[in-house]
């Protein structure tokens, strides 16, 4: 079976700065996948470099079979940001965030179709935005934007889902609609890599979770990987100690 996600040997720097050893995994198709770590401990820079975002300086990356770039540029695997990483200065209104996700599927002139139209309702309706539609961006709460990004992905329709902390700064109702999403994306056949620092949430969620301090420290069941000895082998303290696990 090909591999959702493959990465075989990568390293990543920036400048001088070490973000991702020699980092290899593979995930098949049809799981959620949660993606654990500290602050800094090179989460961000893995779901870049899968998307081809970032050089690397060794290994390769494969998502379905083909180059993260090409996927990418395919519409194979679409990609929630973390939110400091969005300007949300930039005025557009929710609607057209979400059309972008269908920017795989216009062709070059980018004009949107019926189909397109329909598919960005939906999304829009999954993610409780149909009222807010019409605002910009920058006007929504936390929540709101994370699930108007999370609308983008659904409307893609890509089978490779990265999202980066979507439950960060997100209210319980946010959370509960965006895991429910999430599972029933899972349903769908799609793969998603979950990058949380919510803990509690990873053995109902994710099928395996990855435990990543710019290598991989385990891969496994859930259950394994957060084993209190793994943690703490890992880490030198317990989740819940005051640590930047916890923010
Ligand atoms: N553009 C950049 N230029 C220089 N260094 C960077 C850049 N982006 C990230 N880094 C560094 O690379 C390392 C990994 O960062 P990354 O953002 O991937 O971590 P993370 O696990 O996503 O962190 P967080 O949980 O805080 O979001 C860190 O030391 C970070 O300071």
């Amino acid at each position: 079976m090909t591999a959702a996600i493959e990465v075989d040997d990568v390293t990543v720097h920036y400048g001088d700065v070490l973000a991702l050893d020699r980092v290899s995994l593979s995930l098949e198709p049809g799981r959620i996948c949660g993606l654990l770590g500290m602050n800094g401990s090179g989460k961000s820079t893995l779901f870049k470099t899968v998307l081809g975002l970032v050089p690397t300086d060794r290994g390769r990356v494969r998502v379905l079979g083909r180059d993260g770039l090409a996927a990418r540029r395919a519409g194979l695997v679409g990609y929630v940001p973390q939110s400091e990483q969005v300007d949300w200065a930039f005025p557009v209104r929710v609607r057209d965030v979400v059309m972008m996700g269908r920017y795989g599927h216009m062709g070059g002139r980018r004009r949107a179709r019926a189909a397109d139209r329909e598919a960005v309702d939906r999304a829009l309706a999954r993610t409780d935005l149909t009222d807010l539609a019409d605002r910009q961006i920058g006007a929504l709460s936390g929540g709101q934007r994370k699930r108007a990004f999370v609308a983008r992905a659904i409307a893609q329709n890509a089978d490779v889902l990265l999202l980066d902390e979507p439950f960060a700064g997100v209210d319980k109702r946010s959370e509960a609609t965006i895991v429910e999403l999430l599972l029933e994306l899972r349903r769908a056949g799609r793969t998603l890599l979950v990058s949380t620092h919510d803990l509690a949430q990873v053995p109902t969620l994710c099928d395996e979770a990855i435990l990543l301090q710019r290598r991989v420290i385990a891969h496994g069941p859930p259950e394994k990987v957060l084993e209190p000895d793994t943690l703490l082998e890992a880490f030198g303290m317990h989740p819940g100690e005051e640590n930047s696990w916890t923010r």
